[in-house]
């Protein structure tokens, strides 16, 4: 895993650095502005490239005028636009503009739109900016002389290599605040900020880059570390152990209930998907109407329930206690309908002893009944929601949109407040567990927005665990071999187009491609 961490702790880590460690605020930007130079300098062909920094009033300003004057020294045609009143820069800020001046830097200033403009034919015979404007002291909406310099970067398709990250998006959460600049690299201190992870911050970093700036271990521990990027080095480590002497007893027994007649393929999507992932057993329990269940794979067994044309009905319930029987876990959701009898089905569920992954219409089950969404916060085995932002809204009653602007916050906070874990699917996979951390999952494309992809991702995960992951690490084990198989699939075939089943059908080969080492990389 790679570490993530929030602004705010972020600066208590710079604070505590400074303060108790004793490394002088000055050295950490004298490092980070030289490693943005050096990294700058290896990434752009700056014989032939006049550059302008873009420094705002704060300390990311104070890391442009550094990385200015290791440029300038590298002989770069260098300019620095200092964007705000000299009289409101930090004191490290001060220092460094003048050092910069010192060594024969030259500086435009700018406070107001009027001297914006009358710059604007200097400032624009640029090839590459460097924004040093805001980075994780931004704490507001982005407006006014700053929105008009932005937007005039942004016009100018003039490429911008951001400090610590692109000026305008929110740090923690990837939001843009007003509006925001887009980056092809951004390189950012001392640890990566989720934002830089999490879209539409995402699409504004470009290729992120590190830099370790001097934050001491016996520093950055004193603070949990409760956010974490997924790696593939990390799945690689977790992937279930299969001994020449193990056999399908081993590898657990899962029950899937769901599959009403019209959406039955997706049950059938989730037990290919969970046989693929290499559970021992599945036994699929659907609705009589549904059968018989297409492109059904002879090692799924299935048993018909009590159904009509809709769904689960009359005595199903009661007939699939004693399937629950001799089961790992159980997986639920897959097509199964928001029925009154697929109620009852997942009041049984909640109330057995078996860990659970809830999915689709067993989300909105939860939603519907308060009764059930009390029995899942009692319940004492593991259990494993994953929604994707719709479904996330209902459980929580709020809207997509509010979801979506902090899905960290999102995913978390129900997980901790319901004592599950939770997958909050889309772009950057966010997997929250009940004791408050969070992982991102990067992997994964656009092409898996299609019916079905849901379904092959539960089971997977239902996969997972039926071989004995614990939850905290199969969700996101399942999200990232998810993510990666459907990123296999983009590379090979195409940006789109490529279906579900076949996102199963190629794990077989992702798991190959992760313990043999990767000779395909996207
Ligand atoms: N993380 C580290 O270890 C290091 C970080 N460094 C750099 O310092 C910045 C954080 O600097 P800070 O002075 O706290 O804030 P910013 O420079 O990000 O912001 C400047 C200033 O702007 C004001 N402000 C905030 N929002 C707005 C707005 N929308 N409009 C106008 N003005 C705004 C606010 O008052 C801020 O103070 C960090 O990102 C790193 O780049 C250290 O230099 C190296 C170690
Ligand atoms: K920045």
């Amino acid at each position: 895993m790679k570490r993530l961490v929030s602004a705010a702790i972020m600066a208590a880590m710079d604070k505590d650095t400074i303060e108790i460690f004793g490394l002088p605020g000055r050295i950490l930007m004298e490092t980070a502005g030289r490693e943005s130079g050096r990294i700058i300098f290896e990434n752009f062909p700056l014989r032939k490239m006049s550059v302008l920094v873009l420094c705002g009033t704060g300390n990311n300003g104070g890391d442009g005028w550094v990385a200015a004057r290791y440029l300038l020294g590298w002989n770069t045609d260098i300019h620095v636009l200092l964007a705000g009143s000299a009289e409101k820069l930090s004191p490290e800020s001060r220092i460094n503009k003048s050092l910069y001046e010192k060594a024969g830097g030259r500086v435009f200033m700018a406070e107001d739109e009027a001297a914006l403009k009358n710059l604007e034919q200097k400032l624009f015979k640029a090839d590459l900016f460097v924004d040093a404007l805001f980075g994780i002291g931004l704490d507001r909406p982005v407006q006014g002389f700053y929105a008009k310099l932005m937007e005039t970067v942004t016009e100018s398709g003039i490429p911008v290599v951001s400090l610590d990250i692109p000026s305008g998006i929110h740090a923690d959460t990837g939001a843009i605040q007003g509006m925001a600049l887009k980056a092809s690299h951004t390189i950012t201190f001392g640890f990566a900020k989720p934002g830089l992870l999490l879209e539409p911050g995402r699409s504004h970093s470009g290729t992120i880059h590190v830099v370790d700036i001097g934050i001491p271990g016996i520093i950055s521990q004193k603070y949990p570390c409760s956010l974490e990027q997924v790696t593939e080095k990390w799945a690689a480590a977790q992937l279930p152990e299969r001994s020449a002497a193990s056999h399908k007893g081993h590898f657990g027994h899962i029950l899937l209930v769901g599959g009403a007649p019209a959406t039955r393929g997706a049950a059938v999507l989730a037990a290919t998907a969970a046989l693929r992932s290499g559970c021992g057993l599945i036994s699929l329990a659907v609705p009589e109407s549904s059968l018989p269940l297409p492109g059904m794979l002879p090692e799924i067994m299935v048993q018909g329930l009590n159904g009509n044309a809709k769904g689960f009905c009359k005595k199903a319930a009661e007939s699939l206690i004693p399937m629950l029987e001799g089961k790992s876990l159980a997986a639920a959701g897959p097509g199964m309908g928001t029925g009154k009898t697929a109620a009852a089905i997942l009041r049984i569920l909640l109330e057995s002893s078996l860990p659970l992954v809830l999915d689709a219409d067993a989300l909105n089950l939860l939603a519907l009944h308060g009764e059930l969404m009390d029995l899942l916060s009692r319940k004492k085995e593991a259990c494993v929601l994953t929604p994707h932002p719709g479904e996330m809204a209902r459980l929580c009653g709020m809207s997509v949109q509010a979801v979506q602007e902090d899905r960290i916050s999102a995913a978390s906070n129900f997980a901790l407040e319901k004592g599950c874990h939770l997958l909050l699917k889309g772009a950057s996979t966010v997997a929250a567990t009940p004791d408050g951390i969070c992982r991102i999952i990067t992997k994964g494309n656009p092409g898996m927005a299609t019916g079905g992809s849901g379904d092959v991702l539960c089971g997977i995960l239902a996969g997972l665990m039926a071989q004995g992951k614990a939850a905290d690490t199969a969700a996101p084990l399942a999200a990232f071999l998810h993510g990666m198989a459907a990123d296999h699939l983009a590379e090979k075939q195409g940006p789109q187009g490529y279906l579900p089943s076949e996102v199963a059908a190629v794990l077989p080969e992702i798991f190959k491609i992760i313990t043999t080492g990767s000779q395909w990389k996207p």
